[in-house]
């Protein structure tokens, strides 16, 4: 055990971590060059092209150093707040991280999101200055916020280049030398954290865990905590860059488990592994169910399709065990299934997902959060579509999640992000300095407001340089209404959206004109019409099109037609004929479009 490290890599996004590890992989000839594509652990598709971390990843390399072999586990986690839970879980795996920082952007957000995540676990924080080959590089000038913020000692900066491979060795020296071999006790009942997993179609559920105590051994008769359920290990090993069968995985290591689970829900993120005969009496802390906080229609743009879509949402769940779904109907759409999501992002790969490796075409209604609604009787009901939103002659009244938001961000913008949030209907709670440029700000506010376009709006008033955290603490009454929107006087259900009060007339307004933007023209006029109950508090118009360009569309040689209406068949792609009106993806959108 004393010459294993296990350790992740914390940056802010784009700073270099998946070059890093690229790196580290080469210099420990872990993968050959002939292996070596760029961001090799970023293994879905997704991943590459949006050059961003989704899952978790962990491998394990060899490391000949000062006449020893050591085994270092690199773990490498994902950086959006969506899939936080997930950074925190793998950050409780680990003795050490490397802090990479970018020579020519210096400390950003979640550089120190992370840093904090990884001192709450008494991690070793070994700094790497990166990028220093660029041109833009202002090495010194980083140094000094990098020791202003952790309050290290400046030489144990490693000044590196992951793209030229400058750095490394000293990287992996000081991996060795600074972090601490992991602690634990092989003899003692096994406790192992689970802290990610994968779907194969053959073997089921591959679960990845650390060791922190004990041994996990194959043919052992393994216990789950949290769910309670038990298995036998038919295989454990180690990650490489392929999965390596061993006869066990002991105390300190990370290492992978098959044991027939078909369904990902059986495996909890963050939950212990222990044996069923002579368990552990505590389960690893910081164990928390994760919850989907944004709820949204699928639907298939074709409606024969909805029995696809069933099948491709089943296989899905098996590998995504954060997605939630039932089947509802919409008056509008038909059939679909109501999903829950762990945010936007979350919400969007779901999506991208089922039209990639599923070849669906799909749309999305208005995502929304979970209300609670308390009838006049006193019952209590969850709703989580606007179009389950009971009468309001039977609600006495209406609860919806508030969290509790810590922003850092650097002093100069604490203003415009005060601004933010208070539109928001956020409430100031605290406001603390972390350091003299840098604050942290905490807010009380209603969930619906953030998990849609907030972040994004904060990245772009704090020009990247804040960080977003939040923790659901609680339901709380609100003066929420329904708003519903009519097309040529049919209520469409899919478009409706539950908001504030004060806000509703001047949302009215410009989600229909929103939608006057979105809604293409048409033989014939559509009225757009936003309503409360029966009163109606917004009216815009699409005008109907002139006659001659539809005169275009008939007539003429029939190849030149048939091309014309495959032209058409495509530009209807993501619409759906709702009445006599064809409604686009974008319309079902529009409320988030709505500065
Ligand atoms: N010049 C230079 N470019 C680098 C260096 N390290 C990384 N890059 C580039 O910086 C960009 C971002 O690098 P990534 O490794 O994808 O960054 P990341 O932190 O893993 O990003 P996420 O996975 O989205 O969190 C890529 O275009 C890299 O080629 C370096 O040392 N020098």
């Amino acid at each position: 055990m004393k010459n294993i490290r296990n350790f992740c890599i914390i940056a802010h996004i784009d700073h270099g971590k998946s070059t890093l590890a690229d790196r580290l992989l080469q210099f420990t000839n872990t993968i050959s060059d002939r292996e070596m594509q760029a961001q090799v652990l970023d293994d879905m598709d997704l991943e590459r092209e949006r050059g961003i971390t989704i899952k978790s990843h962990a491998i394990q390399m060899n490391y000949h150093f000062e006449g020893q072999e050591y085994i270092l586990n690199l773990i490498d986690t994902p950086g959006h707040v969506d899939f936080s839970y997930e950074v925190s879980r793998s950050i409780a795996a680990c003795e050490g991280a490397l802090l990479v920082v970018d020579a020519s952007q210096g400390i950003e957000a979640q550089t120190i999101s992370n840093l904090f995540l990884a001192l709450d676990h008494d991690l070793e924080i070994i700094p790497v200055l990166n990028k220093i080959d660029l041109p833009g590089a202002m090495p010194e000038e980083v140094k000094d916020q990098i020791v202003d913020l952790i309050g290290c000692d400046r030489d144990s900066i490693i000044p590196a280049s992951a793209k030229e491979g400058i750095g490394i060795n000293e990287i992996l020296s000081a991996i060795i030398h600074r972090i601490h071999p992991p602690k634990g006790n092989p003899n003692a009942e096994l406790q192992a954290l689970i802290f990610d997993s994968t779907f194969n179609s053959y073997r089921g559920i591959e679960v990845i865990f650390r060791v922190k105590n004990g041994r996990i051994s194959k043919g052992d008769k393994v216990k789950f905590v949290a769910t309670g359920k038990e298995y036998i290990a038919d295989e454990v090993g180690i990650l490489r860059l392929t999965k390596e069968p061993r006869d066990y995985v002991d105390s300190g290591d990370v290492g992978y488990i098959i044991s027939g689970i078909k369904v990902a829900k059986e495996v909890k993120v963050g939950d212990t592994i222990t044996h069923s005969e002579n368990p552990t009496k505590e389960a690893i802390k910081g164990f928390e169910e994760v919850k989907p906080m944004v709820f949204a229609g699928i639907y298939p743009v074709d409606t024969s399709e909805f029995e696809d879509l069933r099948e491709a949402m089943e296989k899905l769940q098996l590998n995504d065990a954060a997605l939630i779904w039932e089947p509802e109907t919409s008056a509008a759409l038909g059939f679909g299934f109501r999903c829950g999501f762990l945010g936007m992002l979350h919400m969007e790969i779901v999506q991208e997902r089922l039209e990639r490796e599923f070849d669906m075409t799909v749309l999305t209604t208005v995502p929304s959060v979970r209300f609670h609604v308390i009838d006049k009787k006193g019952e209590i009901m969850e709703v989580s579509a606007p179009s389950e939103m009971p009468d309001p002659n039977y609600i006495d009244w209406i609860e919806e999640p508030f969290i509790n938001a810590q922003i850092i961000t650097a002093s100069d913008y604490v203003g415009p992000i005060m601004g933010l949030c208070m539109e928001k209907r956020g409430i100031l709670k605290n406001q603390v300095y972390l350091t003299s440029t840098r604050v942290e700000l905490t807010f009380e506010m209603p969930l619906s407001e953030v998990v849609f376009d907030f972040f994004d709006k904060l990245k772009t008033i704090s020009r990247g340089y804040a960080s977003l955290d939040y923790h659901l603490i609680g339901y709380r009454e609100s003066n929420l209404v329904k708003l519903d929107i009519l097309l040529n006087g049919d209520p469409v259900d899919a478009l409706s959206a539950i908001v504030h009060r004060d806000k509703a007339y001047d949302w009215g307004k410009k989600l229909c004109e929103k939608l006057r933007e979105l809604l293409p023209r048409q033989q014939f006029e559509i009225a757009i019409q936003a309503a409360i109950g029966a009163k109606i508090i917004a009216r815009e118009t699409v005008k109907a099109l002139r006659k001659d360009v539809i005169a275009k569309c008939y007539g003429g040689d029939i190849s030149r037609k048939r091309k014309l209406l495959e032209k058409q068949k495509k530009g209807k792609k993501r619409m759906r004929q709702i009445g006599t009106v064809e409604v686009p993806q974008e319309a079902f959108m529009a409320v988030l479009k709505i500065s």
